[in-house]
């Protein structure tokens, strides 16, 4: 068994939940994040904390002939699909180039092993839905491709260095856990800024479009519990070995349009919510909506919060016992 992971991007929403898991499995674990995004607080009080960038050569050495890791679980990066149009530049740099600078890192310390955060984001605009692993990739957003970039270098590096990885691509991360939530400054995502809406921290949820090719206008995405991300990591870290690249998608296989998850915030916080329609935000792809069946053939992994009911309630509850997130 893998004993010592180094966790980037730790201090994050998914990286942090992972962190928790993995301490409780019994893992060592040291967190490398830089603290742009993420916070100190989420990360687990027995995992060891470096505050650094995961594009650092000098620092990564040091991390490695400084501590026995055994495997690299890489989460750290930009994370907005619009912001990437607008910036496209600052996600190239740090979700393209900076993970190439870890995995020679790792290459020079003789760490093999590596699990990647990959997105839903590399596919597009779904040909048919839902999206399996064979779909062709063809992001609509630079985010996206940046992304990519990376599975295909990792390809590459399988083949001519002898790469263990996984790269586990991830539909809408969402929910919360009981000790750590969901908490970015600022927030993008759509179930945490509609309940700000339904904690009186903002007037109303603005409505990124309703004129796609959708049964109410709105984008239709497939929301999974970043627990159950979680879990998937875990799976996937113990599975590593077997010589040969492990690609899954990470959904529940349930798409639900932005009006629904509106709706269904309103029933769970009882709040009117407020909508107000705006324009399409750049990048958006319609539909995104993920078969599954590949990682819960091979790994057995299966959801514990398959319904958007208790992805939502999670989020309430976190936000009600911490009303300023973090802190600042
Ligand atoms: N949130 C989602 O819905 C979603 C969906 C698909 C894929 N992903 C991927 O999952 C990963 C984690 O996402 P998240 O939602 O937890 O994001 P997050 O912003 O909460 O966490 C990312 C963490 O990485 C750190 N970081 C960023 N750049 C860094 C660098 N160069 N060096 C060191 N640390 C750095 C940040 O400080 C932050 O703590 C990302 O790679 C993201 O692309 C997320
Ligand atoms: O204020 C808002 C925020 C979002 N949306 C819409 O809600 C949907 C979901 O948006 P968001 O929560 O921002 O997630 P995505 O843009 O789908 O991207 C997330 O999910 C992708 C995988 O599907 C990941 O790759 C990204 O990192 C992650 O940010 C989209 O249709 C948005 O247009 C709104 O209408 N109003």
């Amino acid at each position: 068994m893998t004993a010592h992971v180094l966790v980037t991007g730790g201090a994050g929403f998914i990286g942090s939940h992972t962190v928790d898991l993995l301490i409780r499995e019994g893992y060592a674990v040291t967190v490398l994040d830089s603290l742009e995004k993420g916070h100190r607080a989420a990360v687990h009080p027995e995992a060891a904390f470096v505050q650094g960038d995961c594009g650092d050569p000098v620092l990564l050495d040091m991390i490695f002939a400084e501590r026995p890791v055994d495997a690299v679980l890489h989460f750290a990066a930009y994370i907005e699909a619009g912001e990437s149009m607008r910036e496209p530049g600052r996600f190239f740099v740090n979700n393209t180039a900076r993970p190439m600078v870890l995995l020679d890192a790792m290459m020079r310390a003789g760490v093999k092993q590596f699990v990647f955060s990959s997105t839903a984001a590399t596919y597009g605009e779904p040909l048919y839905t839902p999206i399996d692993e064979k779909h062709p990739q063809s992001p609509t957003n630079a985010y996206g491709y940046a992304k990519l970039l990376v599975e295909g270098a990792l390809d590459w590096m399988h083949r001519l260095r002898g790469l263990d990885y996984a790269a586990l691509r991830y539909f809408n991360a969402s929910g919360c856990s009981e000790r750590l939530g969901e908490d970015h400054h600022p927030e993008t995502h759509l179930i945490p800024l509609i309940l700000d809406v339904a904690a009186g921290r903002r007037d109303a949820i603005k409505l990124f479009g309703t004129d796609y090719p959708t049964p109410d206008g709105t984008c239709i995405r497939d929301y999974i519990h970043v627990e159950d991300l979680a879990a998937a990591h875990l799976l996937a870290l113990r599975a590593l070995g077997k010589g040969t690249p492990l690609i899954y998608n990470l959904g529940n296989g349930q798409g639900y349009s932005v009006r629904q998850v509106i709706d269904v915030a309103r029933r769970i916080t009882g709040h009117p919510i407020p909508v107000e329609v705006e324009p399409r935000r750049a990048g958006d792809p319609a539909v995104l909506v993920a078969s599954s069946d590949k990682i819960r053939q091979e790994l057995g992994w299966e959801p514990r919060y398959p319904s958007l009911e208790s992805i939502v309630q999670s989020t309430w509850n976190w936000r009600r016992q911490h009303p300023v997130g973090y802190g600042a």
